[in-house]
């Protein structure tokens, strides 16, 4: 079972590296790995397990955040319109995005980043990501609003990338040009 003390927090140069694509179809040990981080997400959403293993609560882990520099991810959440979602994703790849942006009102938190860091983070309000999932199928996922927002920022973390990066540092609370918050 994954703790949080497997957590990588930042400052660990592994969350600043690019990952490497996963060879399909998956072994088995990478699909051990990717069930376990989709197990921890679910447990970090359930009472019982956050009192009992002081668990923070996401809605998405990277496998760079486990300390893997492979490009695997796991998901599990219901978006602000009761649509849920609950993937482990091989080789993620964003096809396509909107030009439009959007953004969580309250800024965004991360399991690696144990600190606030307020401000506004833009995302691309409407994106299609091709990927293959735990179970080996081929998906082409169309999502909007926090669906987009939570694939976008767990996909950054499989490219080095942190979402306080996309923070604008001379006025964080701006909202980017042609954007509507995420509800
Ligand atoms: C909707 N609430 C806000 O926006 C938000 C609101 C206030 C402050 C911040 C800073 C916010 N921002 C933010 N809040 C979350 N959580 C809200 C609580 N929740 C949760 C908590 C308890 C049980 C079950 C669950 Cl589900 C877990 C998820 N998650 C993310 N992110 C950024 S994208 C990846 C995702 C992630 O998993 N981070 C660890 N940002
Ligand atoms: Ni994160």
């Amino acid at each position: 079972m994954i703790a949080m003390d497997q957590i990588i927090r930042e400052g660990d140069p592994i969350l600043r590296q690019k990952t490497e694509k996963v060879e399909l179809p998956a072994s088995e040990e990478d699909k051990e790995t990717l069930s376990e981080m989709l197990q921890f997400v679910k447990n970090s959403q359930d009472d019982e397990m956050v009192k009992k293993y002081q668990l923070r609560p996401g809605v998405g882990l990277a496998a760079p955040q486990i300390g893997i520099s492979k490009r695997m991810l796991a998901v599990h959440f219901t978006d602000f319109h009761d649509k849920s979602y609950s993937y482990g994703l091989f080789n993620p790849k964003i096809l396509s995005h909107s030009v439009e942006k959007t953004y969580l009102q309250n800024g965004e938190g991360c399991l690696s980043v144990d600190r606030d860091v307020p401000g506004i983070v833009p995302r691309y309000a409407r994106i299609t990501v091709k990927a293959t999932t735990l179970e080996g199928e081929e998906v082409k996922l169309r999502l909007k609003g926090y669906a987009a927002i939570v694939l976008q920022h767990e996909i950054d973390h499989l490219d080095g990338v942190m979402f306080y990066d996309h923070i604008n540092q001379d006025n964080p609370f701006q909202p980017p040009e042609n954007s509507t918050p995420a509800e």
